[in-house]
């Protein structure tokens, strides 16, 4: 019998051991541009861990998850920072977990608003990409050479979750 994992909406507080929630936080808003644009500043900060290698961004094209969509590993990036910034304007889905002695622990499921981003802080257990509904596109800042900075565990009882009302 699976274990159902409630979905949270993803607010900074709870995110906060994890990573940053990526947002147009107006009290981050600095008019720029004599005033024809507001720059919403230094929402995260995407790092290098260890030997220097490239921070890059990438464009994710993911097809969405069908539901109830099982959560049976989780992965992390022990040498960097990872963020996801939906182009799409389409909520989607964040999974993380705390540490537990190299293992990750029960998953909290979040959903992103439309508008919502994150950047996991390095080695945060989390499950790959969950887009939405159709296919999202998502601007994706993380270190270079992803086969060297990629750990994975699989659940040895698999977690569940039912399709997010929107
Ligand atoms: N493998 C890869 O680059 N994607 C994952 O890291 C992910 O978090 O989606
Ligand atoms: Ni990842």
């Amino acid at each position: 019998m699976s274990t159902y994992l409630e979905i949270k909406p993803l607010t900074k507080q709870a995110f906060a051991p994890f990573g940053d929630v990526i947002e147009a936080d107006p009290g981050t808003m600095r008019l720029i541009n004599g005033g024809t644009t507001e720059r919403y500043h230094a929402l995260a900060e995407p790092v290098v861990v260890g030997a220097p290698e490239r921070l890059i961004f990438s464009i994710f094209r993911g097809r969405p998850r069908r539901f109830p969509y099982t959560i049976d590993m989780m992965e992390r990036h022990p040498y960097g920072s990872q963020s996801f910034m939906p182009l799409s304007g389409r909520p989607f889905l964040v999974a993380v977990s705390a540490d537990e002695d190299g293992r990750p622990g029960v998953p909290q499921v979040f959903l992103a608003q439309a508008g919502r981003g994150v950047n996991y802080f390095p080695n945060v257990w989390h499950h790959p990409l969950m887009a939405l509904g159709e296919v999202s596109d998502f601007l994706v800042v993380d270190r270079d050479n992803p086969a060297a900075n990629l750990e994975e565990k699989t659940f040895d009882a698999p977690y569940m979750i039912m399709e997010p009302r929107l």
